[in-house]
């Protein structure tokens, strides 16, 4: 009988905190042929709940352990302490050509630490995956989070291509696009569409809960818009925090843009100007419009359309009973507009064309007008 050749040694990949990005990430390459995941965490029920969760295939409390030997090393820590752990891992004996590299929100400090530092046989490549959640733990590791999303490293000058096509390999187990800047053109841009719109998102909640402080009508009137524009204001504070301070030089300038900002509307709204107004949300939604859509595999299978609904008691409820009666498999609704003066919009997904087909002419017969 013949020996079959030997299997290569699968590939070890060490996350480092395995909360929301950590654990999603680690369930992208767990059950993968040739990959290893280890997780790793300062605490030990941390590490109980996530190994049983079956997020990763191992998991330590040991910094050495989850280093020792591994081909990749995520760090998914808070922003604040990365430049730690890289310090940590650097007194230690890494596996020569180990990928070290983190998906910290920020990337200037942590490119500039690790470049000072000169790991020895390792190569740090900065990343940051723009997907995440207001949610946080491991609890909301998904590994679909990635799929479409873009996911930016950013290399120096120094790095390796080896390294980075390697690392770039791994990463589309992800399904996330990879796309490559440099750390201080990444804080600037990321500063602008994701750190900035947290802090006005949070400053718009605390104003107004204190104006409800006075009236509890304030919140239970909030709707759609409010909600759409706040739902970051649920983030996690320390996470924020670290984020916000590591990209204090860029966020004051562009807290003074943002002041500049209001100051036109404000001259707008002094003068009644209601066309330099018009002209405002024009502006917004046709650069809005241009945004990249995200279809993950999940949505881009749903077949969709959208109902004018009255404001009424009901209606919606009525909707998806009648849909649920006639045995229609529907796989979401979402309540696009409700507001008093304006009929409603509903957008109603469906797994099967069958399925959409069927719920158009029962929705039809109610009189109630669909569109696509
Ligand atoms: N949340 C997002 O939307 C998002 C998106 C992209 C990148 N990021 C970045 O990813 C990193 C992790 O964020 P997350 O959203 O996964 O947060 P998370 O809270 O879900 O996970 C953080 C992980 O780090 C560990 N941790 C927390 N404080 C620590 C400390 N002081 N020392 C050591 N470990 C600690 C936690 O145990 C957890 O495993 C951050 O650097 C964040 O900037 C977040
Ligand atoms: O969708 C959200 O909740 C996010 O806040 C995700 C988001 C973002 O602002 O787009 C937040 C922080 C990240 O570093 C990357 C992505």
């Amino acid at each position: 009988m013949e020996a079959s050749a030997p299997q290569p040694a699968p590939k070890k990949i060490a996350i480092f905190g395995v909360g929301l990005i950590g654990g999603s990430l680690a369930l992208c390459w767990k059950g993968k042929p040739g990959y290893r995941v280890v997780g790793h965490s300062v605490n030990a029920s941390s590490v109980e709940k996530y190994v049983s969760l079956g997020v990763v295939d191992e998991g330590t409390t040991s910094l050495a352990e989850a280093a020792a030997d591994a081909d990749f090393i995520f760090l998914c820590v808070p922003v604040g302490r990365l430049g730690d752990y890289i310090d940590e891992l650097a007194k230690l004996p890494l596996k020569p050509g180990c990928i070290l590299t983190d998906v910290g929100s920020t990337k200037a400090s942590v490119v500039a630490h690790a470049e000072r530092l000169g790991l020895k046989d390792a190569v740090f490549i900065g990343g940051h995956p723009m997907a995440g959640s207001e949610r946080s733990g491991v609890e909301a590791a998904s590994a679909d989070l990635f799929e479409n999303a873009y996911y930016v490293l950013t290399p120096t000058a120094a790095t390796p291509p080896e390294a980075i096509a390697e690392l770039e390999e791994l990463l589309r187990w992800t399904r996330a696009k990879v796309v490559m800047t440099d750390a201080d053109n990444h804080d600037g841009i990321v500063g602008a569409i994701s750190h900035l719109p947290h802090i006005i998102a949070v400053a718009l909640v605390n104003q107004v809960a204190g104006y409800n402080e006075t009236d509890d009508l304030y919140r239970r009137l909030a709707a759609g818009g409010f909600r759409d524009i706040t739902r970051i204001a649920s983030s996690d504070p320390k996470i924020w925090r670290d984020i916000l301070v590591n990209n204090k030089r860029v966020l004051l300038q562009l807290m003074n843009d943002w002041r500049g900002e209001m100051d036109r509307f404000t001259a707008l709204l002094e003068a009644e100007d209601g066309e330099g107004i018009e002209r405002r949300f024009r502006e917004a939604n046709e650069f809005r419009s241009q945004l990249p859509e995200r279809r993950k595999g999940m949505i881009t299978s749903l077949h969709e359309c959208y109902v004018n609904v009255p404001d009424q008691p009901g209606v919606v409820g009525r909707i998806a009973t009648e849909l649920g009666q006639a045995r229609i498999n529907l796989s979401n609704l979402h309540i696009i507009e409700s507001r008093e003066d304006v009929p409603g919009v509903l957008r109603l997904s469906f797994r099967q064309q069958e399925d959409l087909d069927r719920a158009v002419e029962l929705i039809r017969t109610m009189n109630y007008e669909v569109y696509f």
